[in-house]
C-alpha cells in the first residue's frame, strides 16, 4: 500500500494535490538507473552538456510565468517574488551551460622539488558520481538549478529531492530537463517518506549530498552519510548595518526588500538591523513609514508585497519569537499582528543583545533594530550567533567597510546593499552553522567533482 501526502495552498488552505511517496523499491531502482547514467555522462562531451543546459534555460524562460504561478500556489510567495526567482533560475542555468565549457585543469612540472624531475602532472576534474540534491521550500526552482545545473555540467548523475511542498513545480522542472535532453538515466526525481531518508543518505550508490535547508536536517544527513562529500547550504542570521553616513532612504528600501520580501523567508534575509545612534531616529521613522505602506494579502495579486508564510506552524513559531523578544523588553514600532499563516511585517526596538530574536534564525518578516554608538561594539553582538552567512552595510567609509569585512564571521559582506545580495555566479555560502562549501555555479561544479592527475 503506497503512502501518500496532500498539499494545501498556504494562502487559502485549498488542497492543491495528493501525491505518492517514492517507495524504497523505487529508490533502489532509481539509484541503479543513475549508475548507468554515470556511464552515459562519461560518453557525453562538455559541449553537448552545455547545449542541453542552454536549451533548458530557454524552456525555463518559456515556462517562467506558469512556473511562477505554481511556486506562488505551493508556497504563498508573492507572484512578483516568484517571477524574480524564475529570472534567477534562468540565469543559473545559463551560467551552468557556460561553465560546462570551462571545466579545465592544469599541468604541473615535477621539478619544483628534488628528486622527482622529468615528469609532467596533468590535473583533470572528474565527476563524483551520483549526487543526491536536496532543496528547501522557499526557492524551489532557483535553488534546484543551483544544484542540478552544476551537477549535470560536471558530468554527474542526479537524484533530486525537493521539499514535499514543492512537488508540482519540481516535477515540471524535471520534465523540462528531459525535454532539454537530460536522459532519465542521468536525472531522477524522488520524494521518499522521512523514515527512509537516513538510509538513503547512507546509501553506497549516493556518492555525495548537496543539501540546502535547516540545521536539524543537516545534522541528520551528516550523521547518516558517513564518508561522503557534503555540500551544505544552511541557515543565516544576517545583519544589515546602517552607518552614520548611510543614504537612509536607500537603506530603508533595501532593509524592506531584504527582510519583508518572500515574507522574510530567505536564508540571507536581513534578520538583524544595527543602526548608528546619530541616524537612528530618522532611519527608524523612514523605515516604519515605508513598511506601514506595504500591501499584505493575496500573493497572486501583483500589488501584494507580503504574502503568508509557508504554513500555520511557521507563523506560530515566528509569533513566539516576537513575543519572547517583547518579554525580554523589546517594544513594537510596527506589526505584531497575525492572521492565519500571515505574519504582518514587524519592527522591534530596544531589543536585548542576547534575546533569541538576535541570536537564532527567525524565518519570517521580523526586523529587530539595535542602536549603537561605535562600530567596535557591534562586532561581538553580530558574531554571537551559530550562523555566519552574509552581511550588508550602508556606508561609503572604506576603512569601516574593510574593518567589518575582516571582523565579521560571514561568507560575504555586501556594501550599500542588503545581506541578501546574490548573483548566480558569485561564490555563495557561509561559515559556522551556515554550512560547508560554496555554491555559485563555477564553485559548485568544483564541489561536485574531484581532481584526477595523470603523471607522464
Ligand atoms: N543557505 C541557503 O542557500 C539556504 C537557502 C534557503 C533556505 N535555507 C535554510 O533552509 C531552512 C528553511 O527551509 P526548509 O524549511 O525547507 O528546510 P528543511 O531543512 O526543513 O528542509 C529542507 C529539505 O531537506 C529535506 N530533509 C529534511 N530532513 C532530511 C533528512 N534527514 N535527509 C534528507 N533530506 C531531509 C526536506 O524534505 C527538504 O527537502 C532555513 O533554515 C533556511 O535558512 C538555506
Ligand atoms: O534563501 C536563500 C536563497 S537566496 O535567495 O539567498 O539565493
Amino acid at each position: 500500500m503506497s503512502q501518500t501526502y496532500t498539499l494545501v495552498n498556504p494562502y487559502n488552505n485549498e488542497q492543491i494535490g495528493e501525491y505518492e511517496y517514492t517507495s524504497w523499491t523505487q529508490i533502489e531502482e532509481k539509484l541503479a538507473l543513475l549508475k548507468t547514467g554515470q556511464k552515459v555522462q562519461r560518453k557525453t562531451a562538455a559541449y553537448e552538456r552545455a547545449n542541453v543546459l542552454a536549451k533548458l534555460a530557454g524552456l525555463l524562460k518559456e515556462n517562467a510565468e506558469k512556473m511562477a504561478r505554481l511556486i506562488t500556489i505551493e508556497t504563498g510567495k508573492t507572484i512578483s517574488d516568484s517571477r524574480v526567482e524564475m529570472i534567477r533560475a534562468v540565469n543559473a542555468t545559463i551560467a551552468s551551460s557556460e561553465e560546462a565549457r570551462q571545466i579545465s585543469g592544469e599541468s604541473l612540472d615535477s621539478d619544483a622539488y628534488a628528486p622527482a624531475g622529468g615528469k609532467i602532472g596533468v590535473v583533470c576534474w572528474r565527476p563524483l558520481g551520483t549526487i543526491f540534491c536536496i532543496t528547501p521550500f522557499n526557492f524551489p526552482i532557483n535553488i534546484a538549478m543551483h544544484k542540478i545545473g552544476p551537477a549535470y555540467a560536471a558530468g554527474n548523475a542526479i537524484l533530486f529531492k525537493p521539499g514535499p511542498q514543492n512537488t508540482a513545480t519540481s516535477q515540471l522542472l524535471v520534465e523540462l530537463c528531459y525535454e532539454a535532453g537530460m536522459p532519465e538515466s542521468v536525472l531522477q526525481f524522488c520524494m521518499p517518506p522521512l523514515a527512509d531518508l537516513d538510509k538513503l543518505n547512507a546509501h553506497p550508490d549516493v556518492n555525495a549530498i548537496n543539501f540546502t535547508g535547516g540545521t536539524a536536517a543537516a545534522n541528520a544527513i551528516a550523521a547518516a552519510a558517513g564518508y561522503k562529500k557534503l555540500l551544505l547550504e544552511l541557515g543565516g542570521n544576517d545583519p544589515l548595518i546602517i552607518m552614520d553616513d548611510a543614504d537612509l532612504e536607500a537603506a530603508a528600501t533595501s532593509a524592506i526588500n531584504h527582510r519583508f520580501a518572500t515574507a522574510g523567508q530567505r536564508c540571507t534575509a536581513a534578520k538583524r538591523l544595527f543602526v548608528h545612534a546619530s541616524v537612528y531616529d530618522q532611519f527608524r521613522d523612514i523605515l516604519v513609514a515605508k513598511s506601514a505602506a506595504l500591501v499584505i494579502g493575496d500573493p497572486m495579486d501583483d500589488n501584494t508585497f507580503v504574502g503568508p508564510v509557508i504554513h500555520m506552524g511557521a507563523a506560530k513559531e515566528i509569533r513566539q519569537r516576537i513575543e519572547g523578544a517583547i518579554e525580554d523588553g523589546a517594544t513594537v514600532a510596527l506589526g505584531n499582528q497575525y492572521d492565519g499563516a500571515f505574519v504582518h511585517p514587524t519592527i522591534l526596538e530596544n531589543v536585548r543583545a542576547n534575546s533569541e530574536v538576535m541570536i537564532e534564525e527567525t524565518f519570517g518578516p521580523v526586523m529587530p533594530l539595535f542602536k549603537f554608538e561605535d562600530v567596535e561594539e557591534i562586532i561581538p553582538v553580530i558574531n554571537n550567533t551559530a550562523y555566519g552567512l552574509q552581511a550588508g552595510i550602508f556606508s561609503n567609509n572604506l576603512s569601516v567597510i574593510r574593518y567589518l569585512f575582516e571582523e565579521l564571521d560571514v561568507g560575504t559582506l555586501a556594501t550599500n546593499e542588503g545581506p541578501g545580495f546574490r548573483t548566480e555566479h558569485f561564490p555563495f555560502g557561509g561559515v559556522k552553522e551556515s554550512g560547508v562549501g560554496r555554491e555559485g555555479i563555477k564553485y559548485a561544479i568544483r564541489e561536485m567533482s574531484y581532481t584526477k592527475t595523470l603523471v607522464i
